[in-house]
């Protein structure tokens, strides 16, 4: 079978509690993954160990075959694993435009504030990215506002930003936190369809999201986390009617 993202026996612990205990799943290529599971599963400490931000206890991350355990951001992102990055409120100000460009997270470092901090080396690279940058505002239905201060997008149009800034990374596979909260149902819509379109022309998705609507309209697989590991993989369909899974969503013990 092909190798994409293989996560194996993954371990993260803050002082006695294990974000992720033994967590082994694995994201296929051109596929759109979905991790789902109650609160406080791990989905969140799942994508921050696999793009630098949690650093695993114990287990392996395989990336097309090669072993990125514990990898930093930017070498994550430079082997074509990026996550989404929330547009911080105190960058409000900042246009559209300038938020897509400033938020390379591989380049400058991992954050928006480590961006801002390494201002040089940003300047030399805003050139470079700014007709790629445009390409891609459009391509997210933004460039109309690309003039307006980030700080007045709805949260589905910082979610459409958000994927702009991931794709201006040119990844293979783009890890979302919750694309769904905080948007309008049209612009739900909107991200679904983003989504398909760039899963047919060839990106992989994992996704961690609570909107069970969006959930089966856009992955092909899920994991199902609970208490640090995967308790159920399968389609959306399989899971759901899984009663393991209906069990750990009424928070009975598993
Ligand atoms: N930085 C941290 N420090 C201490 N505990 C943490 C930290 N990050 C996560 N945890 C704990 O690890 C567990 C898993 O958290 P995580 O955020 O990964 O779950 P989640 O599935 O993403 O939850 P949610 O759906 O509510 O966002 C929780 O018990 C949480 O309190």
């Amino acid at each position: 079978m092909d190798s994409f993202l293989d996560v194996r026996g993954l371990t993260r612990r803050y002082g006695g509690v294990a974000a992720l205990d033994g967590c082994t799943v694995d994201l296929a290529r051109g596929q759109v993954t979905g991790l789902i599971g109650p609160n406080g599963a791990g989905k969140t400490t799942l994508l921050n160990a696999l793009t630098g931000l949690a650093k695993p206890d114990a287990g392996s991350v395989t990336f097309e075959g090669e072993d990125v355990t514990g990898l930093a951001a930017h070498r994550m992102a430079a082997k074509g694993v990026v996550r989404s990055f929330q547009i911080v409120r105190e960058l409000g100000s900042l246009t559209v435009f300038e938020t897509l460009l400033i938020a390379p997270p591989h380049q400058a470092g991992e954050t928006l504030v480590g961006a801002l901090l390494a201002r040089p080396k940003w300047w030399a690279q805003e050139r470079a990215n700014a007709a790629e940058a445009r390409r891609l505002l459009e391509r997210v239905g933004l460039l109309k506002l690309a003039d307006q201060p980030s700080g007045m997008l709805s949260g589905g149009q910082k979610k459409l930003l958000e994927v702009a800034r991931a794709l201006l990374m040119q990844p293979k596979l783009i890890l979302l936190d919750e694309p769904g909260a905080g948007v309008s149902p049209p612009l739900r819509e909107e991200i679904i369809r983003l989504v398909r379109e760039l899963k047919a022309e060839g990106l992989s998705f994992g996704i961690v999201e609570h909107d069970m609507h969006l959930v089966e309209e856009v992955c092909d697989r899920v994991h199902v986390l609970a208490q640090g590991r995967a308790l159920v993989s399968g389609t959306f369909a399989e899971a759901t009617s899984d009663p393991r899974v209906v069990d750990a969503y009424l928070g009975v013990a598993a």
